[in-house]
């Protein structure tokens, strides 16, 4: 007698998960087998940077395209975000040549399917502006889970591009790790959210520190489990 499978409403975005672990394996493998990236040495989290992945101009059409559409940042729980995350933010035109032309090169750099990805999201912080401590991946427990399960499911890796130095602050801190990415114009920061056995992993908190000094640029890409739709 054969089973019938019936979609758990109980969910599966908070636990181990086989086929996300694998999506882990298959993106680090691939990232340490680039001589261009270097992996953040720290235990308990999936992270890699590689420095020069958009040239100075690229980083530059990406400003402009974010100075033309962002708006106050939304948080994905639709609360309010008056100080927790205070920055302008945007989805970038995936018909956008240059948009199109760099997700497709996160896409080669991780070997994560295109179809996975969400749009690319921009995002820009003045003086004083952050984005305070949170997970990429979506709580299970939280009332928009069960649309985003039908969407794509949990996000897994985040790839975020920083478009500008700042002249003081505007980290990215890693506070259960113990460590800050200072932004560089053009680097690729990519960090996994599931821990090795496909579970959301609690060291990937993290926060945008305020800047203090100058203007951050960032575009951020977050890939889903399956298509994102
Ligand atoms: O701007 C940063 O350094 C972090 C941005 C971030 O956490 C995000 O876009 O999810
Ligand atoms: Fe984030």
């Amino acid at each position: 007698m054969t089973a019938s499978f019936n979609a758990d409403p109980a969910d599966d975005g908070g636990i181990a998960s086989p086929t996300r672990a694998a999506i882990g394996d298959a993106v680090r493998a691939r990232l340490e087998r680039n001589p261009m990236v270097s992996r953040i040495e720290t235990p308990h989290l999936d992270i890699f940077g590689r420095q020069d992945f958009l040239s100075q101009d690229e980083c530059a059409g990406l400003r402009s395209l974010i100075d033309a559409h962002a708006q106050p940042s939304t948080l994905f729980s639709g609360s309010a975000n008056a100080d927790y995350r205070t920055s302008h933010s945007g989805n970038l035109s995936p018909w956008d040549p240059l948009v199109e032309t760099i997700t497709a090169r996160i896409c080669a750099l991780t070997g994560l399917p295109a179809a996975h990805g969400e749009t690319l999201q921009g995002q820009r912080y003045t003086q004083g502006q952050e984005y305070k401590v949170h997970c990429d991946y979506f709580p299970v427990a939280a009332d928009y889970w069960q649309r985003m399960r039908g969407t794509g499911g949990q996000r897994t890796w985040t790839a975020m591009i920083y478009l500008s130095a700042v002249d003081a602050g505007g980290e990215t801190h890693f506070p259960q790790c113990e460590f800050m990415v200072p932004p560089v114009e053009g680097m690729i920061l990519i960090w996994n959210n599931m821990d090795r056995d496909g579970a959301p992993n609690r060291f990937s908190l993290h926060a945008a520190r305020p800047v203090e000094r100058g203007t951050k640029y960032v575009v951020t890409k977050w890939f889903r489990e399956r298509p994102w739709r």
